[in-house]
């Protein structure tokens, strides 16, 4: 899908998203907040009124009018001091209110896209970082809203008031405008720059974590490459520093030209009334009202700038992430098998990753016979994780078909057929739970089956594991709990495989490099163990699709599939693939001469 195809929405349909999903949070609480936030503009301009009839009692010395003039005075000042509080309170409360609910929502959305799209592609990394980075702020931007509001309010109320002492002070408000317009181009200007470079922060991030974690940090000891990291991150947040300032100048430029004009105006009105025939109270009233025209006008330009720059872009993302969600979501008819009877075909299949132009899989043609543990070899980078994820429907081929039995993979839901999987990957999770948990997840509904998760244990060949922690599956995994267990590499990838033998009766399990972090010989026992249980039961129809660089392993699959540059060179079984004494065969020989060398 071209990057086209999801353009940002505008910034009004990302406030009016936003607003709607405030009203759904707390429809009680936005309502108080806006309010008092809006309404403490009326106590607040009045003021200037009633300074300007005191300074008239005053002058023309009526003793009533003083006293009225003071007394409006005081109540004006409590009521926006009121008013400013319970705003406060009201607006606190309203933020931690939504803050849980936009941050379940984000994680709802981005976990809910069935493709892996917005977490790979490169135009897209950076969205769904910004809205990443402001899930938990993105509830404040109702009070940056508010008042934004109750700013232009107190603006058109004290334009209002000046065109009491001249119609033409009225225009006062026009030479706000150019402020106004600035400030809202330079919110937009700084946030998509920042999107633009938000490569280099995620740089510097990556050179942060590789010079404070602990695993990258031994190789950084041993190959005394600190300097090295140090200096990329400092130049990645050069590089973020120079392009942002540079642009910062520019829109401050921009901004203090308007600035100066409105300036000028207010202070060539001053001089007008002054020097005109105005009245004392008349140039009180001008003196204050303009000089807090031009505090209003500096608050409502920092509240729209805020709002630009973080909160609305935050939810046109928001709104962006949303539809791309919904674009994605299922249009499929056609609901996974029960059972398969043929197996899965992949027909003339091809792929490139969205936003690159390389194909990884090339017209790939193979039938993946039901009941068959199938074994696929290649080099790095051939595309073998490429095929796990198109078979886990994570994308959808750029051409050609892959059928389940006949009905097309395209036709059938995601989370549908996702339910039919189990899997172990390559780069799995550590889910820093209970151990039994975090087996469990492999079959949520599942997690609290007590017999379900020793299956999956006695599968994953993790007893060993499992006897060796004090609370043996009770036991809290994870180094961020105080009583957390830290397992090794090894460790976690066993509960991860675990993880992955969960579902009892799967129409497909994805083992990508299930076993890499174990030992060659740990790894050949626990896949012989396996097709051994596959092929006594003669009746099931379970595809086993293994990728592994272990020969010792892969010759136990009842077919081999070679991949070499995006196509599939060499299909068959161990033997006839020895027989053909092509790649297979050569690769094969170079392991077992290496392994016969090293015994
Ligand atoms: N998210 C991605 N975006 C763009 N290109 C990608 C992405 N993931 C993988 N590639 C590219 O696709 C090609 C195939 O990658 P893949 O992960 O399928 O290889 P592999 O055969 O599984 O390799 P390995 O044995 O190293 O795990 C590689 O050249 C890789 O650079």
């Amino acid at each position: 899908m071209p990057a086209e195809d999801h353009p940002l929405p505008s910034s009004w349909r990302g406030l009016d998203r936003t607003l709607r999903l405030g009203w759904t949070a707390s429809p009680g609480l936005i309502a108080v907040a806006f309010v008092t936030t809006v309404g403490a503009a009326l106590p607040d301009v009045l003021i200037a009124a009633a300074l300007a009839m005191l300074a008239d009692a005053v002058l023309s010395g009526e003793q009533l009018g003083v006293v009225t003039a003071s007394v409006l005075l005081g109540v004006l000042a409590v009521m926006s001091w009121l008013l400013r509080l319970l705003s406060e309170r009201a607006n606190r409360r309203f933020a931690d209110r939504t803050a849980v609910f936009m941050e379940a929502h984000v994680v709802r959305l981005q976990s809910g896209i069935p493709s892996l799209e917005h977490h790979e592609r490169p135009s897209y990394v950076n969205r769904v970082q910004l809205i990443r980075d402001h899930a938990d702020t993105l509830s404040e931007v109702y009070q940056y809203l508010f008042q934004a509001v109750g700013a232009i309010l107190r603006l058109i109320l004290t334009v209002a008031l000046l065109m009491t002492i001249h119609p033409l002070l009225g225009l006062l408000g026009l030479f706000a405008v150019p402020t106004a317009v600035v400030s809202h181009w330079r919110g937009g200007v700084e946030h998509a720059l920042e999107e633009r470079v938000g490569h280099h922060e995620r740089l510097a991030r990556h050179f942060f974590l590789l010079g404070t974690n602990a695993s990258p940090g031994r190789e950084l000891r041993v190959g005394r490459a600190r300097e090295r990291v140090r200096q990329g991150r400092h130049r990645a947040w050069a590089a973020r520093h120079h392009a942002m300032a540079r642009a910062r100048w520019t829109t401050t430029a921009w901004q203090s030209a308007a600035l100066t004009v409105f300036s000028c105006a207010f202070l060539g009105s001053v001089a007008g009334v002054a020097l005109g025939d105005g009245s004392a109270a008349e140039v009180v009233l001008l003196l204050t009202a303009g000089s807090r025209l031009a505090q209003y006008i500096g608050q409502t330009l920092s509240q729209v700038h805020f709002l630009r720059t973080i909160w609305l872009e935050g939810g046109r993302r928001l709104l962006w992430l949303e539809e791309l969600s919904s674009i994605s979501a299922e249009r499929s008819p056609a609901s996974p098998p029960e059972r398969i009877r043929s197996g899965i075909t992949l027909d003339r299949v091809s792929f490139t990753y969205p936003g690159t132009d390389r194909r990884v899989l090339n017209d790939v043609t193979l039938h993946l016979p039901a009941g068959a543990v199938v074994a696929v070899v290649g080099e790095n980078g051939a595309g073998k994780s490429t095929l796990v994820k198109l078979l886990a429907k994570m994308y959808e081929p750029d051409s050609g078909r892959i059928l389940v039995d006949d009905v097309s993979l395209a036709d059938m839901p995601a989370d549908a057929w996702r339910e039919r999987l189990s899997g172990t990957f390559q780069d799995f999770a550590r889910f820093e739970y209970p151990l039994r948990l975090s087996i469990g997840v492999g079959d949520l509904a599942r997690a609290e089956d007590e017999e379900a998760v020793e299956r999956a244990v006695e599968r994953a060949d993790a007893h060993t594991l499992v006897d060796r922690l004090d609370r043996g599956l009770d036991t809290q995994l994870g180094n961020t709990w105080a009583e957390g267990a830290e397992l090794s590499q090894g460790q976690w990838q066993k509960v991860a495989l675990a993880r992955g033998y969960m579902r009892d009766q799967p129409l497909l399990l994805l083992l990508d490099e299930p076993a890499s972090a174990l030992d060659a010989e740990t790894e050949h026992l626990l896949f012989e163990q396996y097709a051994e249980r596959v092929r006594a039961l003669k009746d099931r129809d379970l595809i086993t699709l293994l990728v592994s660089h272990r020969y010792s392993t892969v010759r136990m699959a009842d077919l081999i599939i070679v991949i070499n540059g995006a196509e599939v060179c060499e299909q068959g079984s161990h033997e006839e693939l020895l027989a053909l004494g092509g790649r297979y065969a050569e690769l094969y020989e170079i392991q077992a001469r290496a392994y016969r060398i090293g015994k």
